[in-house]
Formats: C-alpha cells, structure tokens, sequence
C-alpha cells in the first residue's frame, strides 16, 4: 500500500482481506520507503558523507510524528550535535508534507516516490528469488510494540516477510519519540479499522 493515508490504508487493507479470507500477513505493506530515503539524503548532507554509504532506519508509520527515524543507529556514524539530530528528525517527519503543500492540489512527491517505489519492488523481488538478507523498513502485523502495525525493520524472502525485526538500542530521544507517536499511531490504526468494518 502506497495510498495515503498508509497508517490507515494498510489496516484497512487487512480488514478487507480476513472478510475475504485471503489475508496473508507475509504479503502486506505499507511503504514507507521513501521516509528511509530522504532520512539518508538529509542525514548525508549534514554529516558530509556520500548518501550511498548511509543507512537509517525508520520506524513507526507514515505520517508526521508517526515517522522515526533512527539516527543513533545510522551508519557511517557522524558526530552531530542533539539540535542537529532534532532538526533532521523533524525535516524527515516534514518531508512529504512539503511536497504536498509546495505542489498546492496538484498531488504529491512523483519522482523521489517513484525511486523508493522501485528501491522497495526490488527488495520484495530480491526476496522472493531467494537473495538472502534483504532488509527494508516497511509498516506491517507486527509485535515489536502493543500496535497491531509498526514499521520497522523487515526480512523479506519467499514468503515476503520472513521477520520483522525489532528496533534495537534507541537514544532518550527516540525513546521519547516512540511513545509520542503511540497514541497517534494507534488512532490511525483504529479509524481505518473502524472504516472497513463499517463499509
Ligand atoms: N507512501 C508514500 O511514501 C507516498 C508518497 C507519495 C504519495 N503517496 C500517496 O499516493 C497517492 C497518490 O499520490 P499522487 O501524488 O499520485 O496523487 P494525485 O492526486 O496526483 O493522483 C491521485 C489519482 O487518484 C485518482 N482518484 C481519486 N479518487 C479516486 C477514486 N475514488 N477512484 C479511482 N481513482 C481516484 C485521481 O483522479 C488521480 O488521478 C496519494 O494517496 C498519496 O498520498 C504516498
Ligand atoms: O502524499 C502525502 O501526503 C505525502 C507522501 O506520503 C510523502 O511521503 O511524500
């Protein structure tokens, strides 16, 4: 699911598939990919290295502060003050939000979606060959947290997901930012399930 609002979409989704009886848990994403590519451009122009060595997980969902990125996890590491790491979050959070109003009606990020689009077809593609160890963060079922979907981390493989994995060592900041997003986060998930069983 690319559609917006994806903290509901997916949710709605997966309602709409058990009533089905065709929801497969290993096959359902929210993409939240292109939260994963502007936390590396942003995080690589600050910290002076070249994006394409970066990495940063994000985790959460897809909309303002349900986004978190993970910068004490980032890599290669770079010694950026906490103002800095509080501004790179919130230009993450931000990101799509000022496409949309830069794009005033007339839609949102194309060419930068279209990239993290591909960068995670690839991944899932990648995994159901068989390539091994192909990781992308993506919202789906999870138990990382009491929410019944969480993006984080995910092993995908033949099955598609063959293990969400957990958020590892958080920063004060991240852990702050985790139970902020909660709630918000869980609310989302709850309209959208509200949504399908009321349709
Ligand atoms: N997950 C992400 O990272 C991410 C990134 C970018 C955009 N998005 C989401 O992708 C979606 C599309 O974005 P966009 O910039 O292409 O938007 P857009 O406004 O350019 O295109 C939306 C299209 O949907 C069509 N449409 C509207 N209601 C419809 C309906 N009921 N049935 C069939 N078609 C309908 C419109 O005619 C239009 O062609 C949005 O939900 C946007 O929020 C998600
Ligand atoms: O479509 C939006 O509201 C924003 C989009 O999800 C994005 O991240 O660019």
């Amino acid at each position: 699911m690319i559609s917006n609002p994806v903290n509901s979409t997916v949710p709605i989704a997966a309602e709409v598939f058990k009533r089905k009886g065709v929801y497969d848990e290993k096959k359902l994403f929210g993409v939240t990919t292109l939260d994963v590519v502007r936390a590396k451009t942003f995080y690589a122009g600050k910290a002076k290295v070249n994006v394409a060595d970066v990495n940063v997980p994000v985790v959460g969902g897809h909309a303002g502060i349900t986004i978190l990125p993970l910068f004490s996890q980032a890599a290669p590491k770079a010694n950026l003050s906490d103002e800095d790491i509080k501004a790179l979050t919130k230009r993450t959070q931000d990101g799509g939000t000022e496409v949309v109003e830069a794009k005033a009606g007339k839609g949102s990020a194309t060419l930068s979606m279209a990239y993290a689009g591909a960068i995670f077809a690839d991944a899932c593609l990648k995994g159901l060959n068989g390539v091994p160890d192909v990781v992308e963060c993506a919202f789906v079922q999870s138990t990382v947290t009491e929410l019944p979907f969480f993006a984080s981390k995910v092993r995908l493989g033949k099955n598609g997901v063959e293990e969400v994995l957990g958020l590892g060592p958080l920063s004060d900041y991240e852990q702050q930012g985790l139970e902020a997003l909660k709630p918000e986060l869980k609310s989302s998930i709850e309209k959208g399930i509200k949504f399908a069983q009321d349709s």
